[in-house]
């Protein structure tokens, strides 16, 4: 099997994609791109493999929600392509529910059963089906593939995934499910290649961005994250207020009078580094700013990851590293050194010109954990997914190609 795949990633703040040629059964990237700043200044960027710029613009109004941005990029792309063929197009599906623990060929049945779950995941799952939906009226016939977040846990210990809640609840699907697994399942892949000897050990993985979690892992699948039965729940986000007491919801319907959708606005698009700074869910727009705000919403935003990681090491029985992804993760030294100081207690001890330089390795040759940056790539499992059901569904003698 030849072609064209496109891998579409539609995150909370962002739209990326990246091309990729399947042949011979290996992948190779063409060019990746990404809409940011979707909601306040979307901006338009593509770039070659090596990382240079082939176009950048701003795109449309301030207000332009995912949906009106897919139109011109699905033209560029297009009109980039020319004359080759898309073989197969790949989505990041947050949300896979109950039933969904592998890709799957988007059709009527799977469209209906992923539609039912937006109510999970507000703010990620209705931009990918609104995607799909898009893509089959322009291009009917052509292979559309989930992708999902919430496959790589799967295999999370039963008790890791319990919520406490009485067993009716649990069978009707009510459990922890975690996020972020394709940018999980690509830096387990990474850390395996350049550092084998850790990869079957106690790691644990920040996945820290615009919605931001941690999954702790043993022989590189995961025990344990801090997103649960939806994205809202673990560490301080953009926008969301992580963890929160159950009971403060109920305060909020009830002696607040906010309505349903009132509150799902509240957590999901007013809190968090947003609502607690009172400037921005950006975290370069706090690392900037001089406010007492900003430093209290940063404060917090570390506070949290460093105690959900004290958490996540007692569950792993200890930690042998601990890799730092994602918009924040990668570029944020501050952040990271933050972080490691405040894990002096575990032996963790950061280089800090290695970091200041976003060097992979960022600890010291004593610290006792191995702490690394690792650039995330969730397009490129997405094309590997969807690859693998284009070529299971392929006659075996086009397959051999
Ligand atoms: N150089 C940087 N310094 C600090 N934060 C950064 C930097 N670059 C990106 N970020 C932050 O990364 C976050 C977005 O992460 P990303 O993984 O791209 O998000 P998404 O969840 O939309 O995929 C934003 O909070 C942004 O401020
Ligand atoms: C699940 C989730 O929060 O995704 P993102 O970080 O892309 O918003
Ligand atoms: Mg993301």
């Amino acid at each position: 099997m030849n072609g064209i795949i496109l891998a579409l990633n539609a995150g909370s703040s962002s739209i990326k994609f990246a091309l990729h040629e399947h042949r011979l059964a290996a992948q190779r990237l063409i060019l990746r791109g990404a809409i940011e700043g979707i909601g306040a200044e979307p901006r338009f960027t593509a770039w070659q493999p090596d990382g240079a710029i082939i176009d950048r613009e701003a795109w449309a109004d301030a207000a332009a929600p995912h949906e009106q941005l897919l139109q011109p990029l699905l033209a560029w792309i297009t009109a980039r392509l020319g004359a080759a063929e898309l073989a197969v197009v790949g989505h990041r599906v947050v949300h896979g529910g109950p039933s969904f623990g592998q890709p799957v060929r988007i059709d009527t049945p799977v469209m209906q059963e992923l539609e039912r779950l937006v109510s999970l995941a507000p703010l990620h799952q209705p931009h990918p089906l609104a995607a799909a939906r898009a893509i089959a009226r322009l291009r009917p016939g052509l292979m559309q593939v989930a992708c999902f977040d919430t496959a790589f846990h799967r295999g999370m210990p039963a008790v890791a995934a319990s919520l406490g809640l009485p067993r009716a609840y649990a069978d009707d699907g009510m459990r922890r499910y975690g996020f972020h697994g394709l940018s999980y399942e690509y830096l387990a892949g990474r850390l395996r290649e350049f550092a084998p000897e850790l990869a079957d050990g106690r790691v644990i993985m920040a996945h820290l961005g615009n919605g931001a979690s941690l999954c702790a892992m043993r022989h590189g699948r995961s025990i344990d994250t801090t997103m649960g039965f939806s994205a809202l729940d673990g560490l301080v986000m953009g926008s969301r207020c992580g963890s929160l007491d159950p009971g403060a919801v109920l305060h909020l319907l009830q002696a607040r009078g906010l309505s349903v959708a009132a509150i799902e606005h509240l957590l999901y698009q007013e809190s968090g580094l947003l609502g607690v700074s009172g400037i921005s869910a950006d975290m370069r727009a706090l690392l900037a700013s001089d406010s007492g705000h900003a430093r209290e919403a940063i404060e917090l935003f570390v506070y949290r990851i460093v105690k959900e990681i004290g958490a996540l090491t007692s569950v792993a029985g200890g930690l042998d590293a601990l890799v730092f992804s994602a918009g924040i993760g990668e570029h944020a030294a501050s952040i990271r050194s933050a972080v490691c100081r405040a894990l002096a207690w575990l032996g963790v001890e950061c280089d800090e010109s290695a970091n200041g330089l976003h060097k992979m390795l960022i600890s010291t040759a004593h610290s006792a954990v191995r702490v690394f940056v690792i650039r995330t790539d969730e397009e490129a499992v997405i094309a590997a997914h969807a690859a693998g059901v284009l070529r299971a569904s392929c006659p075996p003698q086009a397959a051999a190609g």
